[in-house]
């Protein structure tokens, strides 16, 4: 049994990205405006793998201090109101990642050429397969799932429409991942890449993040982690941009979203880790392209654009 939990606070969070929403009356995450976000158990088998995956790492030893870094705190299973009317359900109650910035600018992207592993149900095989193929997944081996930018222009949050986004090609998903770190991400067509070497680049930024985990996923052979995402956000709020610097922004990657976790049973998890290069790569050239605009004062696109 779970503890019982009654909070008349827990509200939709206002910064989600992606996944199933609280909002209007569905069943999704909630958050207690304290630092602590609630996931509810999803249907089938989905919430307690998610659970168990949770309550595993979180104990595992084997993993490093500073991979464990990488993913969300986890504080426990409670049973809480669920946001769709529906009683009492158990939640995963884990860190909220972004409940101390100002004004997160997000973005979740799931890793993988393929969503699907198996001894999955051919239903649930085909569901992915018609995914994968229809979006960057295949081409890419990671699809962007939703994203909210801070735009300076109009002081307001800029975030597409979720079938526009499913429905990015190729190079719609790296303009993207060009529009998420520019400050006129809205009124232009040609990004600036303003905060690319502040939020992707230096000692701490979104690329040496990735570096890091890459570095594990190429040895670790305890999970794969199937259908799961990389969590990425700064803090846009002016104020903090003012001061520059890549300690000011707080970029930041997590790891997200393991319903679909398996035990790696001592594979390397290829999948993983081949989306994971191909999203550092996009990364390393955003950063190579807006070097050589700072060289010549103007920003010029890579990749062909
Ligand atoms: N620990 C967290 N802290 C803050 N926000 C989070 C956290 N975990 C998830 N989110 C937000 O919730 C969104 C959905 O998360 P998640 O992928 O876990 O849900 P899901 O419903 O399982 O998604 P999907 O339907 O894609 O499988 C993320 O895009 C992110 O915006
Ligand atoms: O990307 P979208 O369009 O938001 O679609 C969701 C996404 O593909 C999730 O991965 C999937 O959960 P599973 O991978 O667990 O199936 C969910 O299925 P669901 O609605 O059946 O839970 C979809 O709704």
């Amino acid at each position: 049994m779970y503890p019982v939990f009654c909070s008349k606070k827990l509200k939709a969070p206002e910064h989600q990205v992606a996944g199933h929403s609280a909002k209007e009356g569905r069943l999704g995450p909630l958050v207690d405006g304290e630092g602590r976000f609630f996931k509810p158990f999803q249907h089938d088998f989905r919430g307690e793998n998610e659970a168990r995956f949770y309550k595993f790492f979180s104990s595992n030893k084997k993993a490093p201090d500073h991979i464990h870094g990488y993913f969300p705190a986890y504080h426990d299973i409670q049973v809480v109101e669920a946001s769709n009317g529906s009683g009492k359900l158990p939640h995963v109650v884990l860190e909220d990642v972004v409940s101390d910035y100002l004004r997160p600018t997000i973005m979740d992207t799931k890793i993988g050429s393929r969503t699907w592993y198996p001894d999955v149900s051919e239903r649930y095989f085909n569901k992915c397969m018609r995914k994968d193929r229809r979006t960057t997944s295949v081409p890419l081996g990671f699809r962007i799932s939703g994203f909210k930018i801070f735009d300076h222009q109009e002081s307001s949050y800029w975030m597409p429409d979720k079938k526009v986004v499913h429905g990015y090609n190729v190079d719609e998903a790296r303009l993207a991942f060009r529009k998420f770190v520019s400050s006129n991400s809205l009124a232009d067509s040609i990004p600036d890449c303003a905060f690319a070497s502040d939020v992707y680049g230096g000692s701490n930024g979104i690329l040496a993040q990735l570096l890091e985990l890459k570095a594990w996923f190429e040895t670790q052979t305890l999970y794969h982690l199937n259908s799961s995402s990389v969590l990425m956000f700064y803090e846009n709020d002016e104020s903090v941009l003012m001061k520059g610097g890549d300690d000011a922004v707080r970029a930041q990657v997590k790891l997200i979203d393991f319903a679909h976790f398996v035990d790696g049973n001592g594979v390397i998890d290829h999948n993983f880790l081949g989306g994971l290069c191909s999203f550092i790569k996009l990364i390393q050239d955003i950063l190579e392209s807006s070097d050589k605009s700072d060289e010549t004062g103007t920003y010029r696109f890579g990749n062909g654009h």
